[in-house]
């Protein structure tokens, strides 16, 4: 049977309204619940009561900020550093102000899903509801288009379900195909943190696109988000883009070589050369994964020197890139303590011979 729709919780008093009535929407269960005087969701109320139960950081982060609000030639408002910053520095911490099931804002008629963007809105307080109301768009749905990001609630569907977050602190980032910060979403909060040490003055920008990709296609990327990118790669002389996209080619071959567990097509030495390109093309925010290549190759070799110095610099970059209490991070420190116990260990020797 088709579920009610309706709006779940106010400010801090969770009652009940309904918007809709029980026949409107077919399928999906979608309500609006105020969390924390602050946070709107529109979700079904099993997504929700998961969500209800995230442990939040609403204003988290350096402080005083390490940055200042500037326009930026060619790309509207965007964030300078006002001060230089260490690798690693987290920059800010935040909770949402409105987070919608990403089926939900598809699936709704648009007049119900604006209705519902009317009501969770007018809950928030007035300083969060003007803050969303300051991101760029023309209206709500495109306001989270441009600035929202995704992240997954865990639920009974095999995936979970998708649902966009406004964070409208963090949507003042512009986007560089090579980014100086990077940010994770714990549970909802996200955290941008210093992807490499940036100077006072510098642009601090993240990514929107997958930065792999070779020049044309983020083009193509960066243009269905609506612009055309102004950073310095893409701006830059030819043949830098040539040797960029060069290196970025080279990466996805050593990348598919190494994952190749059935034939022995890579050295030792090939994963330090995968992890080398990484820091020559200036992908910092992925460094935590080509050094686990590079560690596991090593291991993979029966070379222990190696192995653990790779592991080391991966734990130091997935701190940052998943956080220290990653299972990622908590892998590679694992590894850099005893390459010997891995499973990996030795394998692709014991092949060779
Ligand atoms: C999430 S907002 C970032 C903040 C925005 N600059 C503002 O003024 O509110 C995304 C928008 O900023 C602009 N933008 C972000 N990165 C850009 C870039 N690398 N080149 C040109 N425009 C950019 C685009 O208009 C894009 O749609």
């Amino acid at each position: 049977a088709p579920n009610p729709a309706h709006i779940l919780g106010g400010r801090d008093d969770e009652q009940q309204e309904d918007v809709c009535g029980r026949d409107c929407i077919t399928g999906i269960v979608a309500g609006v619940i105020g969390l924390n005087g602050g946070i709107s969701l529109i979700t079904s109320p099993e997504y929700a009561r998961t969500i209800q139960s995230y442990a939040v950081d609403a204003d988290g982060g350096a402080y005083p900020p390490p940055f200042y609000i500037e326009e930026i030639d060619k790309k509207g408002i965007g964030l300078r550093a006002n001060r230089s910053i260490a690798k690693g520095e987290a920059l800010m911490a935040r909770a949402p102000t409105l987070v919608a099931q990403t089926d939900a804002i598809v699936e709704l008629e648009v007049a119900v899903r604006d209705m519902m963007y009317d009501v969770a809105l007018k809950r928030l307080s007035k300083k969060r509801r003007d803050g969303f109301f300051a991101q760029m768009g023309r209206d709500v749905q495109d306001k989270i288009t441009t600035n929202s990001f995704e992240f997954f609630v865990p639920g009974a569907e095999e995936t979970g379900s998708r649902h966009l977050a406004a964070y409208p602190d963090i949507a003042k980032f512009n986007h560089d195909c090579r980014p100086n910060v990077h940010y994770r979403i714990t549970n909802m909060t996200i955290t941008a943190v210093a992807a490499r040490d940036i100077q006072q003055g510098e642009e601090l920008a993240i990514s929107y696109i997958d930065i792999f990709l070779p020049s044309k296609k983020r083009k193509e990327r960066i243009q269905n988000w609506g612009f055309e990118c102004a950073c310095a790669l893409c701006q830059g002389p030819k043949n830098e883009t040539i040797a960029s996209d060069k290196r970025l080619r080279r990466i996805e071959k050593l990348k598919t070589d190494l994952n190749d567990f059935k034939e022995i097509k890579v050295t030792a030495e090939t994963g330090a050369e995968y992890a080398a390109l990484h820091e020559e093309e200036g992908l910092h925010a992925h460094l935590g994964s080509a050094y686990t290549r590079a560690a596991l190759n090593f291991a993979l070799f029966g070379d222990e020197e190696r192995s653990r110095e790779y592991a080391r610099k991966a734990a130091e970059e997935l701190s940052i890139e998943k956080g220290p209490e990653s299972g990622d991070a908590q892998a590679m420190r694992a590894l850099a303590e005893n390459p010997r116990a891995h499973w990996t260990w030795g394998k692709r020797r014991k092949l060779e011979k």
